[in-house]
């Protein structure tokens, strides 16, 4: 086994793993685990009690006077442990469908609770943590049945195994042992298998993302746009294909491994039958044993050998199932990314400011230092601004305000009160923000306003309310089923068993521009209109020049007597704020209104503002000439869009 085979899961327990795996499936359906446990006997023990009395009925039909009688009793025996075993495959297979279900629901619900418990942003930026997740989701869809079945298996076929091991000593105790030693190298051989499989799956997992996110880019309507300018399909397709391909060869050298050990252990077990069978015909011929004493060894002897395979088989793929689970257990066990409070403290409203002091962050040991000992206060009841070239770490100093990354050195206080001594979503509720990136979710238009304050998400007049503030409500209501249009083309409103298609049509497929989609997403915010803090992170970058002189004359109105933060590139929009701040080196290098930052010419703020001035002035080579002959032929046409 290749060393990194085995590096790949340090400190795993496969007995932890099935201990979970089975209390899982124990608590998720106890009664179907139960059935199957019932079946797994009868299916253990039926095909040993059917061997004796085939042995019971040859002896009775070769002996002098031959009982009707019993032989008929026996018959019927045959014939009620036939109908036994046949049922069992078909309870047992309803039985293991409603568990597998059961499980699942279970396994996910648990494991998209420990997502939903990691209160910030940096194990989500993890590529193993997604790879991780990755897998744990499919062992926890299937990992638990399949170490259920391992178990029922090992139990029915140790059934089996003891019965016709105890009658092969009966008759022919070496051959007995021999078929038993047998079985110790394949149990070897595929516990090893076993544990290769488990790891090739954690190798290539980052492989099958990327092969994933190629698909998803293939397919993406977002995406689609570039992938058919740039021509981008057969790229993509290539490079999925490349992954694919990858992640198929280290399968097949894999599997070449297990073709090998296959062969070899088929060829070992039929060896020994071969030599069983011989033995018994011989000793037949000598008289030393009966013909039902042939048949009952000869079934015997295939017995235990299939039992033993699908034993070792068995405990294989739990093992591996094991192995697997383990990346199911790990991310349910997982801790908030967000380090507890050292001494938990309540949030109060805020009354006096908020305040960064000396806050260094980096986004990972490695990574350089974005905020380098910057200080600001914000007081209660002001708004500030802040602006600065690209990078400047402007969107990870409202990321801090929000916690979803503690800094590194420095703290942030809230009235005094260090935030990582409060509660996340305490913090979370006293806060509203609009998010440079933000979020088009495919939902109706009012479920888009309305997930700005989840409890309000019904509340017609509030989401109206919030979507007049952001300018999008006559958008909104011009739409063909106004706020419960869905504002996508992927999914239908509603639920289409309804059959009303007419409905359906009316309320799908219906596509935002890409300025609505960011009122939309400002409606959002201002959902969260009164809470302590108000975060507009670049909450225009998308509108008109009407549009956007319009929201920001709401947007001061409303910040007017609340504290908030606006991040813009746009100085029109920052230049009425009651204080703007520049960051620059991790720092703040300037701060004061904006009639005092244009007051120093050399400032950052000043030039800013200068070369943004000059944007809008006339452009004297535009009144140029114009073009020259032959000139069309090296100026492209530019249109400009946005
Ligand atoms: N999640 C992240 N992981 C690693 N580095 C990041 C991450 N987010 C931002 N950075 C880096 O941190 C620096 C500051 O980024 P930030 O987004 O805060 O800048 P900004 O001032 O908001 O820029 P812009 O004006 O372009 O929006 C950049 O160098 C960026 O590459």
């Amino acid at each position: 086994m290749s060393a990194d085979a085995q590096r790949t899961e340090p400190g795993v327990s496969v007995v932890r793993g099935m201990k979970a795996a089975y209390a899982l499936a124990w608590q998720a359906c106890p009664g179907m685990v139960f059935l199957q446990l019932v079946m797994a006997v009868i299916g253990g023990t039926a095909p040993v009690a059917t061997a004796w009395l085939t042995k019971a009925a040859l002896d009775e039909l070769t002996a002098a006077h031959p009982r009707t009688g019993a032989l008929m009793g026996m018959a019927a025996g045959i014939g009620v442990l036939g109908i036994a075993m046949a049922t069992t495959s078909a309870v047992t297979t309803y039985a293991q469908g409603r568990a597998r279900r059961a499980v699942g629901l279970l396994s996910q619900d648990r494991l998209f609770d420990a997502v939903n418990r990691m209160n910030g942003l940096a194990r989500l930026e993890e590529p193993r943590f997604h790879d991780r997740l990755r897998l744990a989701q499919q062992s926890a869809e299937h990992a638990p049945d399949q170490l259920v079945q391992m178990g029922l298996s090992t139990l029915q076929g140790t059934l089996g195994i003891v019965g016709f091991l105890g009658t092969l000593v009966a008759i022919n105790p070496i051959m007995a042992g021999v078929a038993l030693a047998a079985a110790a190298p394949a149990m070897i051989a595929h516990l090893t298998l076993s544990r290769r499989r488990a790891g090739l799956l954690w190798r290539t997992s980052p492989g099958m993302r990327r092969k994933l996110f190629y698909q998803m880019l293939l397919t993406d309507l977002q995406a689609a746009k570039e992938v058919r300018l740039f021509g981008l399909g057969g790229f993509l397709h290539g490079r999925m294909l490349t992954e694919l391909r990858a992640a198929n060869d280290a399968e097949d050298r894999l599997e070449r491994g297990v073709v090998r050990v296959q062969v070899l252990l088929a060829a070992l077990g039929a060896l020994l039958a071969a030599g069983g069978l011989l033995w018994a015909v011989y000793a037949a011929a000598a008289r030393t044993i009966s013909i039902g004493d042939v048949s009952v060894f000869i079934g015997a002897l295939a017995g235990l050998q299939s039992g033993l395979s699908g034993l070792v088989q068995g405990i294989a793929m739990g093992h591996q199932s094991a192995l697997v689970f383990h990346h199911y257990l790990t991310v349910v066990g997982i801790e908030d990314d967000l380090a507890g409070p050292a001494r938990r403290r309540e949030l109060p409203p805020l009354a006096h400011s908020i305040e960064l002091r000396d806050v260094w962050f980096r986004y990972g040991e490695d990574a350089p230092w974005v905020l380098r000992g910057l200080n600001l206060t914000i007081p209660h009841g002001t708004s500030l601004a802040v602006v600065g070239l690209n990078g400047a770490g402007k969107s990870t100093l409202v990321k801090l305000l929000c916690r979803f990354y503690d800094p590194e050195r420095g703290a942030v206080l809230w009235d005094g009160v260090d935030i990582r001594d409060v509660p996340v979503a305490q913090l979370r509720q006293r806060i509203g923000a609009v998010f440079q990136d933000y979020m088009d979710y495919d939902l109706t238009a009012a479920e888009n306003i309305g997930l700005g304050d989840v409890n309000a998400i019904d509340d017609a007049d509030r989401i109206r309310a919030a979507a007049e503030r952001a300018g999008v409500h006559d958008t909104v209501e011009r739409l063909p089923a106004g706020y419960r249009t869905m504002l996508s083309r992927l999914f239908h409103a509603g639920d289409e068993e309804d059959g009303d298609e007419e409905e359906a049509a009316r309320t799908s497929g219906v596509h935002l521009s890409g300025g609505q989609w960011q009122r939309l997403a400002l409606a959002r915010g201002l959902m969260r209109q009164g809470r302590d803090l108000m975060i507009l992170d670049e909450p225009s970058s998308g509108l008109d020049a009407v549009a956007e002189a319009a929201v920001h004359d709401r947007l001061r109105e409303l910040r007017t007597g609340s504290t908030s933060v606006l991040v813009s590139h746009r100085l029109s929009a920052v230049r009425r704020a009651d204080r703007i701040v520049v960051v620059q080196d991790g720092r703040i290098s300037e701060s004061g209104d904006h009639a005092s930052l244009i007051a120093s010419p050399d400032g950052v703020y000043a030039r800013l503002f200068r070369s943004q001035a000059q944007g809008y002035q006339e452009d004297p080579a535009a009144d140029g000439p114009g073009p020259q002959p032959g000139g069309s032929e090296t100026a492209p046409t530019t249109v400009a869009a946005g």
